[in-house]
């Protein structure tokens, strides 16, 4: 898909991966609606890429992905501002630190609700152009995390949920990939660095070094995602030791 002139979602856009997502996107010309609950860093984020690209192709709305009608405003947003909506990246996550059901509805239900309400906009058959939805899941996707079995579970959730929409693309026109990170520096990294001392030792951060990967590099592989429309049911891996690559499942026999 070409980006440019194209409309995009990111969910957990205001920060982290979901911010270096709206940065690639506004940069190879997309239309951006940056959702999220931190409403401050995400008008400090559109205003700052509105200024920067010289244009109004970023917007902010605040929004719970855990609330449906929210998810719905943002939806009708993008349509009634950009007149149409081509990329959806649901991107929000939390940890399980905390609030492990929260962590449920925020990873893998409001993913699941996210994907249902962007496929009725793009939907040829529904008179949409197709698009492309990214979930992002993580590493933890593919390994289970010991350290953390809910976060994980949301992920393989994720994984399974996106990869069992591979149809779409011959009957709808849209195509569902997912990404999955290792340890990304962002404030989820950083806030839980903590706890991963506490595991491993205060030489964690040393010998984690090599398996942790910038969010710019996540962009990146988001945006290869979106072009290449050779890429659908794609599970790409964005890991310290191997960059950007993608990971093969055995084929169903079915
Ligand atoms: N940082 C890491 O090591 C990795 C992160 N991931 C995944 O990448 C995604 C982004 O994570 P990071 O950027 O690292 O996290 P982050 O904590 O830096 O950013 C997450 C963003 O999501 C927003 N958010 C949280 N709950 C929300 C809700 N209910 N509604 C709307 N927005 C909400 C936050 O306000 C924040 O802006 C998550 O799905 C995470 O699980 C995957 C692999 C590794
Ligand atoms: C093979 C695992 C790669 C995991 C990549 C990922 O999604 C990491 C996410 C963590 C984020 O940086 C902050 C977190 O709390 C997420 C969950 C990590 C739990 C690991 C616990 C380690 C342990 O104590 O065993």
């Amino acid at each position: 898909m070409k980006i440019e002139g194209k409309t995009a979602i990111v969910t957990g856009g205001a920060q982290g991966i979901g911010e270096q997502f709206c940065r690639a996107l506004v940069d190879h010309g997309a239309n951006v609606i940056i959702a999220d609950l931190k409403k401050q860093r995400g008008e400090d984020l559109c205003r700052e890429l509105n200024k920067q690209y010289r244009s109004n192709r970023a917007k902010f709305i605040q929004c719970d992905v855990t609330s449906k009608a929210d998810l719905q405003n943002t939806i009708h947003f993008a349509i009634k501002t950009f007149g149409r909506l081509d990329i959806l990246c649901n991107n929000a996550g939390v940890t399980e630190i905390g609030n492990w059901e929260k962590a449920i509805e925020i990873n893998f239900t409001s993913v699941i609700r996210g994907t249902k309400l962007a496929i009725e906009v793009m939907s040829t058959r529904n008179g949409g152009h197709g698009g492309v939805i990214i979930n992002t899941a993580s590493m933890g996707a593919i390994f289970p995390i010991m350290g953390g079995p809910v976060y994980s579970g949301t992920k393989f959730g994720v994984l399974g949920f996106s990869r069992s929409l591979s149809n779409l693309n011959a009957s709808d026109g849209i195509r569902v990939n997912v990404i999955c990170p290792a340890f990304v520096r962002t404030e989820m990294f950083e806030a839980s660095i903590p706890n991963y001392i506490d595991s491993y030792g205060n030489d964690f951060q040393k010998k984690m070094k090599k398996h942790i990967v910038s969010p710019v590099l996540v962009a990146r592989g988001m945006i290869q995602l979106v072009e290449d429309d050779t890429k659908n049911d794609a599970v790409m891996r964005v890991t310290g030791v191997r960059g950007i690559d993608y990971y093969k499942f055995q084929e169903s026999k079915l």
